[in-house]
């Protein structure tokens, strides 16, 4: 490995995503912090890192070919439900990562939905 650390034939080796995505030494000092301004520039573009940074998508020859479209799905859902609903998690409730495969809420993420009034600021 680039690190000197020698596999043995047969070897697994795992990258754990979930810590890469909150390294200091990747992402600095703020890492732990919810900032989701920090991918949006002055001009309000938003801000393009290296796919080997951010590697849920892989990255180099293996990239996900559907990685652009899975983007546009997920902020065309955000922004359809943001705009009409408002949700809400319960005061006091911690959101706990539970690490298997794919990442699940050990204790769920419960939330109140209220539709939003037209024209209306809340
Ligand atoms: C959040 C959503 C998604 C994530 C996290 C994701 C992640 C990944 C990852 C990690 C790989 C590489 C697998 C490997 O190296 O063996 C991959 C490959 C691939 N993904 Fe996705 N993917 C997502 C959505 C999608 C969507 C929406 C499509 C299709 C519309 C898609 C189509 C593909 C295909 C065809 C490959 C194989 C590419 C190749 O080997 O050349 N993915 N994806």
């Amino acid at each position: 490995m680039p690190d000197g650390t020698r596999l043995t034939k047969g070897a697994r080796v795992f990258c754990s995503l979930h810590g890469m995505g909150r390294m200091e030494e990747i992402w600095g000092k703020d890492c732990e912090e919810f900032r989701p301004e920090r991918w949006i520039t002055k001009e309000g573009r938003i801000v393009s890192e290296s796919q080997f940074k951010y590697v849920v998508f892989n990255a180099g020859p293996r990239l996900c070919v559907g990685k652009r479209f899975a983007y546009t799905q997920m902020k065309m859902v955000a922004a359809t439900v943001m705009a009409s609903y408002q949700v809400r998690v319960p005061e006091g409730h911690v959101a706990v990562p539970k690490v298997t495969t794919t990442l699940y809420m050990k204790y769920g993420l419960p939330v109140t939905i209220h539709r939003r009034e037209l024209g209306g600021q809340n």
